[in-house]
């Protein structure tokens, strides 16, 4: 007798654990670890899904076994590494073992999507072939799908001469597109240009990329109206004139880099040198060591990855680079595919979920040597991974907010211990707890302390706003940003302006003397909660009236803080009128694809100012930006969380290290209402290792990570009597749990205390060792499932990202 193991998609406490069913003896060479499977579940007639971890011969189940009904995959979709990672993905997120499951699988097959048998090319005259699919292109694969044929199905997959594919339901109907190509060459549409007139512009443009892009025909109409402006009117003119011809292409060659020039390696500077052969000696060895990079911004950190993927591609293993989600633009990406070209798989956001599947499929296949994505391409099914990147490492992205609440790290390191691999975490502003952890010997540290070039760190101004020529001013441009501006733009160069929107008017500041409203108890700012009209403290529940004047100086002019981007444009076009101006927001870049055009534009110079929020702040390479110009620093200094002044030093640096990356020098300007506070004049010297000391110190005294763990629980309820009962309960059963070293906050209400009719309250646990935590945890979700049928959520988050 054959039996599985299933974890099935009851996501209850009492169901997440595998149980067992009986393997049909149609379906004995079939099923294998790693497969759906339907099976019944529960008294009735109740079927589900779950996904088969185990195959084994015998049972210690005294009854009858159920047998599974049908298998849903006639191959795996999850390999033995990922099965593996789901216990203690599970375990360490708190989380049910089948929305991990469910979270490592391609996201095309959470949705609707059929499956079909397609015959592999040498085998398309099989006489096993033809019978199966008696006369079709393709089988499809059904619910209905007898057993016999299954096994047939298994069979010819095993012997290589079928596959089994999946398209996303609707996808077959948008899979044409328009494209345009060209039976000319280079020397004829030359030749042709130079037969328009100077005022044909479009077509110019329009034979100047084909022109370059020869190689890359067929490019869709999308690509090139979103990535290049030229639009459907102009290609239509050509076609017209014969330069061009309109054909239907079935898919996008490559969905993001397609005009990726291909590069080589570059010679490489001492430091980053040092950093390559320390990392290209543990990819050797195999030794699953962990680097932290610290590297001043345009420290040349990417050709210290690209250099290091190379060495593992080049001893027959594959490599898994990690980048946020925001940075994942063109310009990222064809660095990496312009050196590695088709061997790198991309997985962003931007991909509909059939182009997901394609990419998905090809990693599976063995056809892709390199994957680059954002947080989830971490599950990618990647074997013989010799090397992970994690660029940006201190990025809160990397976290999941819902459950499994994992964070790509960890997974990132378990994964390298499994593949003997090691892990290389990059930043200019590391997170305090890796840069801790390089102190400890835990991580290695490799420090690049030089830019590119030689090129100086860019020269930072303060601007003290409490000033009393920059408080007299009407707008939010101090005189001296205003005349940075005005430089810039005289000398033809480019400026990038932050707006620090984080923490958004919900909090108090005094306009007179710089004061931000703080809890007496928790050292944090207060949150204004509109609908009780008070200022709240989210660590310790503290609140109070919102005052009428200044606490400190008694000033009027207390109040909220707050601009937003639409105002700030409005102050740069009238203030610079013949400046042409992006915004890049979370208004401007809703559409699909928007995000990537802007900097494109930017990139192309056809902008003088780019001004948006923190998305500007990162990675972006840019040689003809000479200023940065940051409006309001303080923002993110005032949020309800123990990580503000990293977020803050973080973000500063980040975009600081925009300006001057080239030839010219750079220079940054940053206004802010408390000149004096460290994090803000340690991001003006970009110096880390000096913030890195003091807010370690702060941390110590606080008592938060790194020097200690933090756990956030969290209770909802529509009735608020009821959450806060249900909390306080919660709180008495941690305390009978902990040794009395550890730390218990609130309950408190969050940030947005009331969510969708729920009322949120937290707990938070700071500990050191607390043997019993983790399984107290645990019997506390198992004890309260059955209030969730009352409307209790209970989460827990464990190191939570953010505290609000
Ligand atoms: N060895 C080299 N020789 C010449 N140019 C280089 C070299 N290494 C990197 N560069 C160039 O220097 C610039 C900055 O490098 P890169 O963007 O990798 O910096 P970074 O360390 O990632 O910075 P940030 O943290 O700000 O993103 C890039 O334009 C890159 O092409
Ligand atoms: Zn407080
Ligand atoms: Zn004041």
């Amino acid at each position: 007798m054959s039996v599985a193991e299933v974890i099935v998609d009851v996501p209850t406490m009492q169901t997440n654990r595998p149980f067992e069913y009986q393997i049909p003896e149609a379906l004995e060479d079939v099923v294998v670890a790693g497969m759906r499977v339907e099976v019944p579940f529960g008294r009735g007639k109740r079927r589900i899904q779950g996904f088969v971890m185990k195959v084994k011969d015998t049972s210690d189940f005294q009854g009858k076994l159920k047998p599974i009904i049908r298998v849903i995959d006639l191959k795996p979709v999850l390999s033995k590494e990922m099965l593996d990672l789901s216990y203690w993905l599970a375990d360490r997120t708190y989380s049910f073992q089948i929305s991990c499951l469910q979270t490592m699988l391609p996201s095309v097959m959470r949705a609707k999507y059929k499956e079909y048998v397609i015959p592999l090319d040498d085998a398309k005259n099989d006489s096993e072939v033809e019978n199966l699919l008696n006369g079709a292109q393709t089988l499809e694969i059904t619910n209905q799908t007898d057993e016999k044929t299954v096994r047939k199905i298994n069979k010819l997959r095993k012997a290589k001469k079928v596959d089994i594919q999946y398209v996303v339901e609707n996808h077959a109907l948008q899979i044409k597109r328009q494209a345009v190509t060209t039976d000319l060459n280079v020397i004829q549409l030359h030749e042709q240009k130079s037969k328009l007139r100077a005022n044909a512009k479009a077509q110019i443009k329009l034979l100047d990329f084909l022109a370059n892009h020869l190689g890359d025909l067929p490019v869709e109409f999308n690509v090139l109206q979103k990535e290049y402006g030229i639009s459907r009117a102009a290609i239509k003119t050509a076609e017209k004139n014969n330069l061009v011809k309109v054909v239907e292409v079935t898919k996008l060659r490559k969905p993001v880099g397609i005009n990726a020039k291909k590069t080589t390696n570059l010679d490489l500077t001492p430091e980053q040198k040092t950093a390559v052969d320390k990392i290209n000696s543990s990819i050797v060895k195999e030794d699953p060591q962990t680097y932290l990079i610290e590297g001043v911004t345009g420290s040349g950190k990417t050709e210290v990855y690209l250099q290091a993927i190379e060495k593992a591609i080049k001893k027959g293993k594959t490599a898994l680079m990690l980048v946020p989600e925001i940075s994942l633009t063109p310009q990222m990406v064809n660095r990496v595919v312009g050196r590695f070209g088709d061997q790198v798989a991309v997985l962003h956001s931007g991909l509909s979920s059939g182009e997901r599947y394609d990419e998905w499929t090809r990693i599976e296949n063995h056809r892709v040597k390199v994957v680059v994505g954002a947080r989830s391409a971490v599950f990618a099914p990647l074997e013989k991974i010799g090397l992970i990147i994690i660029d940006e490492e201190h990025e809160a992205s990397y976290k999941q907010d819902d459950n499994p609440r994992y964070h790509a790290r960890d997974v990132a390191l378990w994964r390298a211990q499994v593949n003997k691999c090691p892990v290389v975490l990059g930043s200019a502003t590391p997170s305090l707890e890796s840069r801790a952890r390089a102190q400890k010997g835990v991580y290695h540290l490799i420090r690049m302390t030089k830019r590119i070039n030689n090129q100086n760190l860019p020269h930072v101004q303060i601007v003290d706003m409490r000033d009393a020529e920059n408080s007299a001013v009407k707008g939010d441009f101090s005189p001296a940003l205003k005349e940075h501006l005005q430089e810039t733009l005289n000398r033809h160069e480019q400026a990038i302006v932050l707006l620090n929107r984080r923490g958004y008017s919900s909090f108090m500041m005094c306009r007179e003397c710089g004061f931000v409203l703080k809890c007496p108890n928790c050292d944090v700012s207060l949150t204004y909660h509109k609908d009780l009209r008070r200022m709240k403290c989210h660590y310790c529940g503290h609140e109070e009236p919102v005052p009428n004047s200044c606490p400190n100086c008694g000033s009027k002019k207390i109040g909220f803080y707050g601009t937003g981007t639409q105002n700030i444009e409005q102050q740069l076009n009238d203030l610079f009128p013949e400046a042409r101006i992006l915004r890049m927001d979370v208004d401007t870049t809703r559409r699909k694809g928007a995000h990537a055009k802007i900097l494109a534009k930017f990139g192309q110079h056809q902008a003088d100012i780019l001004l948006g929020t923190q998305m500007i702040a990162k990675g972006l390479d840019f040689p003809d930006v000479t200023l940065v110009g940051v409006i309001n620093a303080d923002t993110t200094l005032s949020l309800a969380d123990f990580r503000a002044s990293e977020r803050t030093f973080q973000l500063l640096t980040q975009v600081s290290g925009r300006a001057g990356r080239a030839q010219k020098p750079g220079k940054v300007v940053i206004q802010t209402f408390n000149p004096d506070h460290y994090a803000i004049k340690d991001a003006a010297k970009q110096d880390y290792e000096t913030f890195f000391k003091q807010e370690m110190f702060i941390r110590h005294q606080s008592n938060y990570t790194p020097y200690y763990f933090t756990t956030l629980i969290s209770v909802a309820n529509q009735d608020e009597g009821k959450t806060l009962k249900q909390s306080y309960w919660l709180k008495k059963q941690l305390q009978g749990a902990l040794s009395k070293d550890a730390i218990l906050l609130g309950p408190s209400p969050t940030m947005i205390s009331r969510k969708q009719n729920k009322y949120y309250y937290q707990i938070i646990v700071k500990y050191k060792h607390e043997p019993n935590l983790h399984q107290r945890l645990l019997e506390i979700l198992n004890e309260t499932q059955a209030d969730a049928k009352q409307g209790y959520t209970i989460a827990i988050d464990n190191e939570p990202q953010h505290i609000d």
